[in-house]
């Protein structure tokens, strides 16, 4: 059987430790669960990772296009730190950056990016879509499609998709499974509306799952039932 090709969605917070943007104890904890997971489980792996623990594009004494330029830029600076980080843990890897956002990595190619996967290498996708109004969910969506990745994995705070935010409303109830048609009425807010319908279209599922729980990364990439997936 092919192996399973995962497209893993990493929160910006993946390397923070709350009080420094980029820890190194969060970014070697970060490698560690991708590596365990990774060895035991052959998938071809494929990440992006968000902004969220340095910037997110609002504020209002800058114009929306800037600030959505300076949320890629830090996508970029995460995805070095975790480029470096996974070649000293051993990990071959390749990082490539969105076209327009040129300078700090190999321009994304789609062809050359398949053939790394294949090789066994890690790939990074850095600087989002390269355009603004976007987010990196979508850009995990994106790629996820270029690939033509069997899934899409979304690490997160949460240990699932909840009727409504349940860091912000205690009586949120918990999904074990969705169709990406409910998640787009509910208007559930873990990922954006671009992301859903993306993966809805190429049918590409989703699994949402707390990834700061040890081992859990390796749980879902083995196939183990946790969190919640979106599928068709
Ligand atoms: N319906 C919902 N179910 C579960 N979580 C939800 C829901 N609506 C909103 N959330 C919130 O969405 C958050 C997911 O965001 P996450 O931490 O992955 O940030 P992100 O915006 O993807 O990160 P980054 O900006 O770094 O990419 C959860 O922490 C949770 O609080
Ligand atoms: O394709 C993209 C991806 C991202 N942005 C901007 O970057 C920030 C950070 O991304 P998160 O997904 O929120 O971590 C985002 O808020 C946008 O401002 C973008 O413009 N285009």
């Amino acid at each position: 059987m092919a192996a399973k090709r995962v497209l893993l969605k990493l929160s910006g917070e993946s390397l923070s430790d709350g009080s420094s943007s980029i820890s190194a104890d969060s970014l070697l904890r970060t490698v560690n669960e991708i590596k365990s997971a990774v060895t035991c489980s052959k998938v071809q792996l494929a990440i992006v990772i968000g902004a969220g623990n340095i910037w997110r594009g609002a504020c209002k004494f800058i114009e929306r296009v800037t600030a959505d330029k300076m949320g890629m830029l830090v996508t970029v600076m995460n995805s070095l730190a975790l480029s470096d980080a996974l070649a000293k843990a051993g990990m071959k890897s390749n990082l490539f950056s969105a076209n327009g956002v040129s300078g700090f990595a190999e321009n994304f190619n789609r062809e050359k990016v398949i053939r790394c996967i294949e090789q066994g290498n890690t790939v990074i996708f850095a600087g989002g879509t390269g355009n603004p109004f976007f987010t990196t969910d979508t850009t995990a969506a994106l790629r996820a499609a270029e690939i033509k990745a069997d899934m899409l994995l979304k690490a997160t705070q949460v240990d699932g998709v909840y009727s409504a935010d349940p860091k912000k409303n205690k009586d949120a109830v918990k999904f074990n499974s969705l169709t990406f048609e409910e998640a787009l009425d509910k208007h559930l807010k873990i990922m954006d509306y671009e992301a859903f319908s993306l993966c809805m279209q190429t049918n590409i599922s989703i699994t949402v799952f707390d990834f700061y729980k040890d081992g859990n990364l390796k749980k879902v990439l083995n196939g183990e039932k946790i969190g919640t997936t979106v599928e068709a």
